[in-house]
């Protein structure tokens, strides 16, 4: 029998430990037919449950055991060990806005060692007081962070943050990553992931859905595409910060996933606030239809999160009025690309514009119901 054991060295004690039992494991065991067996065992008595990955400042990256026997040319079994290799300890975290804050704030909070920069530097003052690093240039943070994600307003600053003046492809080069998690087209995207690439670095776009509450309580959805190996390395950082993720092939998938769920999205508020004010002029409570559509198949989370502070014409900020429309539009281009018939994206396109026009971009998009009351109505008609 023939052994191949491979031994990470840049690791933790725990790590380690767990090293030298998996070399005397080899040592005692290379004739039992249980090997493999005993070493995932040994994997679970270092990291008992995921939430104990939490817990731990890296979690297991890749774990791999197989019993190469059926490629080996010899007659006898080899058993190839890979050792987990810890996912990389320097993260850095471009674009403190309302999203980015929560995410960076859970990574700090899980123990990673987190560089931040925001172009307003104030932004980032309560996450320095929380242990973060700070430095003063995307490109400062990527050279001295192993990967490094952004979550930039729209195409124009992801794409000034990546590959502008001291952008963070300056910093970049091989072994390192990026990972963009902003809402951008797939050109954007692209135009990215060939100026890092040419770095040497990996890509990763992994723009997320969920809002401002899930980003705080680690449940965003991560909609990934690009580099496969980027993908696995910052997958415990993705587990930190959200529930759920998607890998969806090349570079540009993420993004038109992203931007199809949020045409949808769109469209929903519109809708349902065109149903709000409708049911009111008829002399309805709009507060109980939203207790039926809440109990109905039509129920969305965001109709009894938003629904009531809808009818009392508040609009607290969780996603800006002015991201919906900055998605639609990109939307509307994607459909464009393949002629693909949007009609109900473009009209609640329209809406969006016009409660834009009225100076409601900051407010929450749920504010677009604004843009349906009478005294907008008169005014873009006259
Ligand atoms: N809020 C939400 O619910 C969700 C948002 N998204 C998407 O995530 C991204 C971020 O959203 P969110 O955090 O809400 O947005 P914010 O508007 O709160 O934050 C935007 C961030 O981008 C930075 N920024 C803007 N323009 C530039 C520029 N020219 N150069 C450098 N930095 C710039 C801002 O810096 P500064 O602080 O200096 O202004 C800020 O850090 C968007 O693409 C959005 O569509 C995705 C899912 C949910
Ligand atoms: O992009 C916004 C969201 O809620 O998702």
């Amino acid at each position: 029998m023939s052994v191949c054991l491979i031994i990470q060295h840049n690791i933790t004690t725990e790590q380690r430990e767990l090293q030298m039992r998996l070399c005397f494991k080899l040592q005692s065991s290379l004739s039992s037919s249980s090997l493999v067996a005993d070493m995932a065992m040994s994997m679970r008595f270092l990291y008992p449950s995921p939430s104990s990955f939490h817990h731990h400042r890296f979690s297991p990256h890749t774990i791999a055991i197989s019993n190469a026997a059926a490629s080996s040319s010899s007659s006898s079994p080899q058993v190839a060990a890979v050792i987990p290799t810890p996912p990389p300890s320097r993260v850095g975290f471009l674009g403190l806005g309302i999203m980015g804050t929560p995410m960076a704030l859970n990574l700090i909070n899980s123990g990673v060692d987190v560089t931040v920069w925001n172009r307003t530097k104030s932004k980032c003052e309560p996450l320095i007081n929380l242990g973060a690093k700070y430095k003063s240039s995307p490109e400062e943070v990527a050279a001295s962070c192993d990967v490094t994600f952004a979550m930039l307003a729209d195409p124009q600053s992801a794409a000034d943050v990546a590959f502008g003046k001291q952008g963070a492809a300056n910093g970049m080069g091989p072994g390192k990553g990026y990972v963009d998690v902003s809402t951008v087209d797939g050109e954007t995207s692209k135009l990215i992931n060939g100026h890092i690439k040419s770095t040497g670095a990996l890509f990763l776009e992994a723009p997320v859905s969920g809002s401002k509450k899930p980003a705080e309580d680690g449940q965003l959805i991560f909609l990934t595409a690009g580099d496969k190996d980027l993908y696995e390395t910052v997958s415990p950082f993705l587990d930190i910060m959200g529930k759920s993720k998607f890998y969806l092939g090349d570079v540009g998938n993420g993004a038109a996933m992203k931007l199809v769920v949020n045409m949808i999205m769109g469209s929903m508020m519109a809708s349902f606030s065109e149903g709000l004010l409708l049911s009111e002029k008829v002399g309805l409570d709009p507060k109980v239809l939203v207790e039926v559509v809440s109990q109905g198949a039509i129920n969305a989370p965001m109709y009894s999160t938003k629904g009531p502070s809808m009818i009392q014409s508040l609009y607290p900020t969780a996603f800006p009025l002015k991201h919906q429309q900055k998605d639609l539009r990109l939307a509307l281009g994607l459909a464009e690309s393949v002629s693909q018939p949007t009609p109900i994206a473009a009209a609640a396109n329209e809406l969006y514009k016009v409660a834009k026009s009225h100076g409601l971009s900051d407010q929450d998009f749920s504010a677009v119901i604004e843009s349906l009351k009478s005294k907008f109505q008169k005014s873009e008609n006259q």
